[in-house]
């Protein structure tokens, strides 16, 4: 059994070590340029083209992360990147899922309790205790109930928030309302006070994240974003925040990463900033998940993770 690896910035090293102490049967290589040697999977981020176009015998392609958008759109852009007809899987969770409830939960805290205002008021040095904030009307409302969205609802209706999702399809998560499909997206809106994105980026889902829809949101409502930059329209937060529609916001995802040193974001005082660090690929974790699902589809079993492609997620 031939591995491919490729990723842009992961120290391939510790994946080769990993992968041989977890499949022994298997010779792991880290792709270069020119290399056409036989392979029967590859695990990729970013991957150029070249490595993997009209590259015929792979069994499966492992993106190294959750989200798959920019590997189809690289597909998309350059016709091939993905050999047709190969499956391509997704990390589900692999830790993720933790790191998620950590990032969410910590903005919803610093919304809730008002520490962004405590801290723009230590700024003036002014004393000024704040009427706190209820939870009762506070409701939060995720957009994505998959992997990471149910984890974070969860974590949220353990602390004795009020939580609705959105999702493309019914869900029953306890304790949790469930709203499904654009027609329902009007009703979980409505007096939604903190809106997490949790989404995949697909073409139903770009840009969803617009002025349009924080009109819909309770007056003064707070934004957390951790899926990806292009659900947001950057200018429209801009001005959601200064008609007072939206009170502040958590970006950990942007337009263009790395966010351009110019950008207003970095000094809005209702802005937090944090470099797309919400979750990140475990390599233990992930290589656990990728061996079990290589071994899956081996004995010609169905492995978890597998990306609809026309879907987008
Ligand atoms: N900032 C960071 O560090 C990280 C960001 N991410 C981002 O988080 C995203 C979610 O990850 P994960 O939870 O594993 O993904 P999943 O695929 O498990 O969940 C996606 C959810 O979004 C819903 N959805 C998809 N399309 C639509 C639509 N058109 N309308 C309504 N709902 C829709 C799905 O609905 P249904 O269940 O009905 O199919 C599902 O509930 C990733 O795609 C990635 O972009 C992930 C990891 C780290
Ligand atoms: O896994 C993902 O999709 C991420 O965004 C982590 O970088």
């Amino acid at each position: 059994m031939n591995i491919l690896f490729y990723h842009p910035t992961f120290n391939s090293q510790t994946w080769i070590a990993g992968l041989a102490q977890r499949l022994p049967e298997a010779q792991v290589r880290v792709w270069q340029p020119g290399d056409d040697a036989p392979a029967d999977y590859a695990l990729v981020w970013q991957p150029p083209r070249e490595m993997l176009a009209s590259r015929s015998g792979l069994k499966g392609i492992f993106a190294l992360g959750a989200g798959v958008d920019a590997i189809l759109a690289q597909e998309q852009q350059a016709p091939g990147t993905l050999p047709a007809g190969v499956p391509l899987l997704r990390l589900e969770d692999t830790g993720m899922g933790q790191q998620m409830q950590e990032y969410v939960l910590a903005y919803v805290l610093r919304f809730f309790r008002r520490m962004d205002e405590y801290q723009l008021q230590q700024q003036q040095k002014q004393w000024q205790p704040l009427k706190p904030h209820r939870q009762e009307t506070f409701p939060i409302g995720i957009m994505g109930a998959g992997v990471l969205g149910q984890q974070v609802a969860q974590a949220l209706v353990g602390l004795g928030f009020t939580v609705r999702c959105w999702s493309r399809s019914p869900k029953q998560i306890e304790g949790v309302g469930s709203f499904h499909g654009r027609d329902n997206l009007p009703a979980f809106l409505k007096g939604t006070r903190l809106l997490i994105n949790l989404l995949p980026n697909t073409p139903e889902t770009v840009g969803i994240l617009d002025l349009a829809l924080m009109k819909q949101l309770a007056p003064q409502a707070y934004l957390i974003n951790a899926a990806r930059g292009a659900h947001l329209k950057e200018g429209d937060l801009l001005t959601a925040l200064e008609q007072g529609q939206v009170a502040a916001a958590a970006l950990d995802v942007f337009a263009d990463e790395p966010l351009a040193r110019m950008h207003p974001f970095w000094s809005h005082p209702r802005v937090t900033v944090t470099p797309h660090i919400a979750a990140v690929t475990l390599p233990a974790q992930a290589m656990d998940q990728i061996v079990a699902n290589i071994r899956a589809i081996e004995q010609g079993k169905t492995p978890a993770g597998l990306v609809d492609r026309d879907r987008g997620y």
